[in-house]
């Protein structure tokens, strides 16, 4: 049997061809050599999208002080991220592709992965999927909130590579997926396995930092000022991804029950001295300490599978600080991996745009 959107989809796919499937995540260094560790960081952060200044002064930033001083640090991280298997990130969405192909019919669908730094790359996937010769493609940045730093960038690749082809099959984006009801389940599953038994103060919700300036630049008529207008979610700021971030935390909590008074938002991991979106974590996490706070389960929903922002930062670096300030537990809900209500929410993306 079947839904009657696979149904469709598999009638009118007999006639016209394999679909492929591109699943795309950030990237991760190939080891954690300082040197591949700095390859990674070049090319991730010389990356426009991402560090959004001139190029003169990005290339200056990068040269003379992120690669000789960042570089280092960072591989010391990854070294405590590192596995038998290698970064998590990459293998998380091996092992994601993996179970996705044993829930799609390999007659009609092929799967193939990419990072959109470092290996494997985005030109390697897509000649996978024009090997097999497919006629159309599905690209799913593994970001469920928008930004033009992670899925505007793996989008302005796919379409640069693309673009050099004689013939271009139909691509379609995923551009966001905060609202999918299998990726609120998935969610809720691993948050309803973390609390049980449990009574926690605070549940907090770390995503990724952003510059503000790139949610500015990204505002329709100047609607998104970064305030309260973030608290609402809608067609004006369908792309703004501090409203978007807010917006998932609310359905996460729909789901789990958890009220509004609870939840706390806040976002991680910002570099350099201009403003990021606020607030920051590391100023919620003293505040909460301060009010006395003291059992907080964090979540991290801008990020599907673990990496370094997770493990290494909120659930060490944050939880390490968190205690010190005079808290008493830190608990983390696991990213969603390749855990299979999270796999069925892909596979159900594939099929709706199929
Ligand atoms: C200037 C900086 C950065 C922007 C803008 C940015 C946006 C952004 N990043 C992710 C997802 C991930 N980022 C990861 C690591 C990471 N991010 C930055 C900087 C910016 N990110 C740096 C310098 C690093 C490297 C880590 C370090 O050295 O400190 C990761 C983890 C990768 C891993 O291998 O585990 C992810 C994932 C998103 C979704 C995003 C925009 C919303
Ligand atoms: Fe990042
Ligand atoms: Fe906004």
């Amino acid at each position: 049997m079947g839904s009657q959107s696979e149904i469709l989809n598999r009638a009118h796919m007999n006639k016209s061809g394999k679909t492929g499937v591109l699943l795309v995540n950030l990237g991760t260094p190939d080891s954690t050599a300082t040197g591949d560790v700095r390859k990674y960081l070049r090319e991730f952060l010389m990356d426009e999208r991402v560090i959004d200044i001139p190029y003169l002064n990005r290339w200056m930033l990068i040269n003379l002080i992120i690669a000789p001083f960042r570089a280092p640090k960072s591989a010391h991280e990854y070294r405590k991220l590192w596995t038998d298997r290698g970064s998590p990130l990459l293998f998380h969405t091996e092992d994601l592709r993996d179970r996705l192909i044993e829930k799609l019919d390999t007659k009609q669908y092929k799967v193939a992965i990419a990072m959109r730094y470092q290996s494997p790359s985005i030109e390697s996937g897509l000649e996978e999927l024009r090997k097999a010769h497919v006629t159309k493609i599905i690209v799913l940045p593994l970001f469920p909130q928008y930004a033009s730093a992670s899925t505007g960038s793996v989008q302005e690749k796919v379409m640069e590579i693309a673009s050099d082809w004689q013939i271009i099959p139909d691509i379609s984006f995923i551009s966001n997926f905060i609202e999918h009801p299998l990726f609120l389940e998935a969610w809720a599953e691993r948050g309803r396995a973390m609390m049980e038994g449990k009574n926690y103060d605070k549940i907090l919700f770390s995503y990724h930092g952003l510059p503000e300036r790139q949610i500015l630049k990204g505002s329709v008529d100047g609607y998104c000022q970064l305030g309260a207008c973030c608290n609402k979610y809608g067609a004006k700021n369908h792309y703004c991804y501090r409203a978007q971030c807010f917006q998932t935390t609310r359905l996460i909590c729909e789901k789990l029950g958890i009220p509004e008074e609870k939840a706390v938002n806040c976002f991680q991991s910002r570099l350099g001295k201009d403003p990021w979106v606020k607030p920051y974590t590391d100023e919620v996490i003293d505040d909460l300490a301060k009010q006395g706070v003291k059992k907080v389960l964090a979540f991290s929903p801008a990020f599907v599978a673990d990496c370094l922002e997770t493990t290494v930062e909120v659930a060490g670096e944050y939880r390490d600080k968190f205690l010190e300030a005079g808290g008493e537990e830190w608990d983390l809900v696991p990213s969603l991996n390749s855990e299979n209500t999270w796999v069925e929410c892909v596979k159900e993306m594939v099929l709706e745009h199929s």
